[in-house]
């Protein structure tokens, strides 16, 4: 067994390239969720691994999580129906003044080669040796244009519509500082160090050309940690994801990738990331009984199942009266409001990390969701569905929303081309 080669195609999403793992020799997969190492995320899958390895040395090496890679030339870019790994940074970046269509071009290849390389495992020209030991852990870099971007290289023209700004909401308590920029970029690994390593790494490529306009830092379980295969939890102990459309749905990639035919050319294959900065009122949220907590959301808090009955997977019965003449599922229920088939069919990806930033100077946590939804098109699925939690959601009441951003992200590049090529060099 000592040479074994296991070749473990951990993605359950059709539309995204098999992770490979051939680069590692493994003399055992033992997964927590079995052989085949298949646990649901939020996005509906996350693998869980622990292995023994031998490099000839004769002491055996622990592989797991370690040795995933997610490939960075695909049809979509990685990172948006990547199952969803345990550490975020959310970085946007403004262009430096003076830099325009050339330098942008020259950062986004630089971006490119840098991103290509750290999936890979594999280090960079001036490596810091931060992730030194590690394999690549499924880092996946995620690179996303903003409406100002637009204007800042000349490029109005080829702004897609998409990139309207998002109307105001009336909970809205948005930062400017931290909403909003040209360019975005998005982390995610299952290893801090790794996932640090690639956000020093890609700083540090902007040179003179872009400066961080606000940066933030989450995170999620690390795949492995829970008994089974389960959807992620958020910080107030939801679970939190259930009803994300699946890869394997007939219309997911209708409903969250602009088709290979669609306008403007280069978004071809893309996705449109709307996110936001959500504060969790904790102090407020933590004195409510689990019993009423379960009626804002309109599920249990413990398994996820609709509170109209089943498991985490029964469909919602959203009109079950219950024996007091009431709906099972409040009419104020945010799973309620949010569903599809209150929406007109609105869905998105909700592909979230948790945050914490510690006390805040009002003495509460500063923590909470950093909210990022993938969409073909926000106004068929972020707008409608927050204008209508807007309007009556129980859970409003304990989140304040404090950052916005929208961003497009073109399709994944091709083999020798850069992030962003089509659209810079047309
Ligand atoms: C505008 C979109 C949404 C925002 C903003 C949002 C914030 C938010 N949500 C939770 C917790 C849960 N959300 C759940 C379901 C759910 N939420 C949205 C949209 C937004 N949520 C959708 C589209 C759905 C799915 C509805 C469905 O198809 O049934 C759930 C239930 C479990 C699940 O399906 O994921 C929870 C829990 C928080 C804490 C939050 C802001 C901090
Ligand atoms: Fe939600």
């Amino acid at each position: 067994m000592t040479d074994q080669i296991n070749e473990i195609n951990q993605s359950t999403d059709s539309t995204t390239a098999p992770v490979d793992m051939t680069r590692r020799r493994l003399l055992g997969t033992v997964g927590a969720a079995g052989a085949a190492g298949v646990a649901l995320g939020a996005t509906g899958g996350a693998l869980v691994h622990a292995a023994v390895e031998s490099d000839g040395s004769g002491s055996p090496e622990l592989s797991s999580v370690g040795a995933t890679e997610v490939p960075f030339h695909v049809k979509h870019q990685a990172g948006i129906s990547t199952p969803l790994q345990a550490v975020g940074h959310l970085i946007a970046f403004d262009l430096a003044p003076g830099a325009g269509r050339r330098e942008a071009a020259a950062l986004l290849r630089r971006w490119s080669a840098t991103a290509k390389a750290l999936m890979a495992g594999e280090p960079t020209g001036a490596d810091t040796g931060v992730a030194l030991d590690a394999g690549p852990s499924s880092l996946t870099v995620t690179f996303g244009f903003g409406r100002t971007f637009f204007d800042r290289t000349g490029l109005v023209a080829q702004r897609p519509a998409e990139l309207d700004p998002l109307p105001d909401f009336s909970s809205d308590r948005l930062d400017p500082k931290r909403s909003n920029g040209d360019l975005w970029v998005q982390i995610g690994a299952d290893d801090a160090l790794v996932a640090f390593h690639a956000l020093r790494a890609l700083q540090k490529d902007a040179g003179a050309a872009a400066r961080v306009r606000w940066q933030m830092n989450g995170f999620n379980r690390t795949p492995g940690a829970t008994k089974k295969p389960m959807t992620a939890r958020n910080l107030m102990g939801q679970i939190d994801g259930t009803g994300n459309p699946k890869p394997a749905d007939r219309d997911f990639e209708k409903r969250i990738f602009v088709p290979d035919s669609g306008r403007p050319a280069w978004m071809a294959n893309g996705s449109y990331a709307v996110v936001r900065r959500i504060r969790m009122l904790l102090d407020d949220w933590e004195k409510v009984p689990v019993a009423q907590q379960e009626q804002v959301i309109g599920r249990k808090k413990a398994n996820g199942a609709p509170l109209s009955g089943g498991t985490e997977t029964t469909a919602m019965e959203l009109d079950k009266f219950g024996p007091d003449g009431k709906l099972v599922i409040p009419d104020n229920a945010h799973a309620r409001i949010s569903a599809p088939e209150q929406n007109g069919g609105a869905a998105m990806l909700r592909r979230a990390f948790s945050y914490h930033d510690g006390i805040s100077a009002d003495g509460v946590p500063d923590a909470g969701l950093l909210f990022v939804a993938w969409q073909a098109d926000p106004l068929r699925g972020f707008v409608p569905v927050q204008r209508k939690l807007d309007r009556g959601d129980a859970l409003s009441a304990f989140i304040r929303h404090e950052s916005s951003g929208l961003f497009a992200v073109p399709g994944g590049p091709r083999a020798g081309e850069y992030v962003g090529q089509l659209l810079l060099e047309s």
